[in-house]
């Protein structure tokens, strides 16, 4: 994103609790994710996804994971949901059946091409770029090398993985991602968000695009 004027998005996600839906929400958060995967920590069910996706406001956008999950959970989903997230292995068609949009989440391994999986994965609204580590679909709390993410990726690009008040202004430098995405640099145990590093995440997302429009203008 080389305009000035960009806004980067903030998504936070792994909301599990009616307070972190309202405190993700008042701090001007864009997206809001919600994990429907039985394996993390921060899952909730369809009936708690029912519950939080009810008390989002108009435009804040409601955001669905799912890791290799059966299509008649998405669907049921779906109407609680405005995006859907996909970070198994779960193929271009698979990711487009549904009535919804949708990102495919990318994990960083080594021998990822990025060009290959924008190409593969073209009907996705976005590239989501995670840490990988063999044992987690995501949510791993661990940063990957920025510099691996090419400037001419043929999709928009949310960069997750490690995030945090401290560095989230560095990534959006170095990366200039179209949005962040925040999950365990906001907690303060996993699924329980602390509302003042929500805070602190915005406002520093908010500092670094204000300091660049200066410097560019
Ligand atoms: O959070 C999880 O437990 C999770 C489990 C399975 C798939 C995805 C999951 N989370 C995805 C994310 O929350 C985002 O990729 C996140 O921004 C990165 O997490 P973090 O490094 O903790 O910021």
């Amino acid at each position: 994103m080389s305009n000035p004027l960009h806004r980067t998005r903030v998504k936070i996600c792994g909301l599990t609790r009616p307070e972190d839906v309202d405190a993700a929400v008042a701090a001007g958060a864009d997206a809001l994710g919600f994990v429907l995967w039985p394996g993390s920590k921060r899952a909730i069910d369809e009936a708690r996804l029912a519950e939080l996706a009810a008390r989002v406001p108009a435009f804040v956008t409601r955001v669905g994971l799912f890791v290799d999950q059966e299509a008649s959970l998405i669907e049921r989903a779906s109407a609680h949901l405005d995006l859907l997230q996909f970070h198994g292995d779960e193929s271009p068609a698979f990711c487009a059946s549904f009535t919804r949009p949708w990102l495919k989440a990318l994990r960083m391994r080594d021998d990822l091409d990025l060009h290959a999986m924008a190409e593969a994965y073209q009907g996705a609204q976005a590239l989501l770029l995670d840490a990988y580590r063999p044992d987690m679909p995501g949510g791993t709390g661990k940063t990957f090398d920025w510099s691996r993410i090419p400037a001419n990726l043929a999709k928009p690009v949310i960069l997750a993985g490690g995030l945090t008040p401290a560095n989230v202004a560095q990534a959006i430098r170095a990366v200039r991602p179209f949005a962040v995405d925040v999950s365990g640099g906001v907690e303060r145990a996993p699924g329980i968000k602390d509302p003042h590093r929500i805070d602190d995440f915005l406002r520093q997302v908010f500092l670094a695009q204000s300091t660049d429009f200066l410097d560019k203008t």
